[in-house]
């Protein structure tokens, strides 16, 4: 248990840092991993012995870092968790630890409407209608094909891209999540990202590179955009250019989940609408 409490103090400490309506979650790093002895007709390196995951699903998150699981979360769910955004965005609740992040284009405007201005809430812990969605089994029967039985909700965020103003500074760099997390190890944590409405590219999906999972930690910096880059929005300038970009498309409670050395991020919202994860 030492080197979890570990870090989750570092993350408490770098409360800041990281995840969506989506949680990195990790388990004890002895706990759920499958005996040596069992017998292994193959040898599985990022997903765990489980009933969950059929054997062609096992070998794609092995494969390309990620998989998607459509229609998993209720649409009455998402809409509990839409609701709570808009009060905590109106202020009627403010649950403590939570961190309001405004997108650096609109935060330089005095365009400060509400939810029209809040670009992610993080760190939603202690709201407990927020924290359902890191309770709710269908989320953690997936998540404990990857971690193990003792899970733990290791960042949270509910994320809500609002339209490009015409910097594109509503694109999220290519990155790793392991870049901001200070605990191990990879292979037991896992994001659960789930998609609160329709999106594709027009709105700015999750676009990931297949199979950099598989890799080393890049470094990561800010990247050279000309409109503006938000705070913390550190991105891979060495990314393998050759390594083809897969855009998500998913549906309202489609759930992707994926490795956090997977090199991911999200291009510019070219609707009016607020993309929310
Ligand atoms: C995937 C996952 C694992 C990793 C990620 O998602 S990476 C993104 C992680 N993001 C974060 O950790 C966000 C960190 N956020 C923060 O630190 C805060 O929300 C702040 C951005 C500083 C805002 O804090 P707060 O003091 O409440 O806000 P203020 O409105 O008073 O602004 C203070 C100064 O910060 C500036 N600012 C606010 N938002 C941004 C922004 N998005 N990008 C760049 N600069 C920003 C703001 O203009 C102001 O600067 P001055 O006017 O003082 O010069
Ligand atoms: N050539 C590139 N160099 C560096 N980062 C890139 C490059 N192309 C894309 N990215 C990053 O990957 C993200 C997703 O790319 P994508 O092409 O989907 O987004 P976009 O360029 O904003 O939108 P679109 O191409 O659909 O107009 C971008 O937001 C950006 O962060
Ligand atoms: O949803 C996005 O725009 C990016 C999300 C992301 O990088 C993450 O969830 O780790
Ligand atoms: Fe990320
Ligand atoms: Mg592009």
């Amino acid at each position: 248990m030492d080197q979890l409490r570990a870090g989750v103090r570092l993350r408490i400490v770098l409360g800041h840092l990281g995840h969506p309506l989506a949680a990195a979650i990790v388990a004890h790093p002895t706990s759920g991993t499958s005996s040596p002895a069992s017998f292994q007709p193959q040898q599985f390196q990022y997903t765990l012995d489980n009933n969950v995951l059929s054997l062609e699903q096992r070998k794609f998150y092995e494969e390309n870092g990620y998989l998607v699981i459509k229609n998993l979360v209720s649409h009455a769910d998402i809409q509990r968790f839409r609701s709570e955004f808009e009060r905590i965005c109106r202020k009627e609740v403010r649950p403590p630890g939570l961190m309001v992040m405004k997108d650096v284009a609109i935060v330089k405007s005095e365009q400060n409407l509400s939810e029209k201005s809040v670009t992610k809430i993080q760190d939603f812990q202690e709201d407990e209608e927020l924290f359902r969605y890191c309770t709710l089994p269908e989320i953690l029967k997936y998540v404990e094909c990857f971690t193990g039985p003792n899970i733990m909700a290791m960042h949270t965020m509910l994320i809500n891209k609002p339209p490009d103003v015409g910097k594109k500074t509503s694109r999220h760099p290519l990155h790793q999540d392991l870049h901001y997390f200070p605990f191990r190890p990879s292979n037991l944590i896992v994001c659960a990202w789930t998609a609160m409405e329709h999106i594709d590219r027009n709105n700015g999906c999750l676009v990931v590179l297949p199979g950099t999972h598989k890799g080393p930690l890049k470094p990561h910096d800010y990247p050279q955009w000309e409109g503006g880059v938000n705070i913390m929005y550190h991105g891979i300038q060495d990314y393998e250019k050759n390594n083809a970009r897969v855009h998500l498309v998913m549906e309202k409670g489609d759930t992707v989940f994926f490795h956090p050395l997977l090199i991911h991020g999200s291009g510019r919202n070219r609707t009016q609408g607020f993309r929310k994860v």
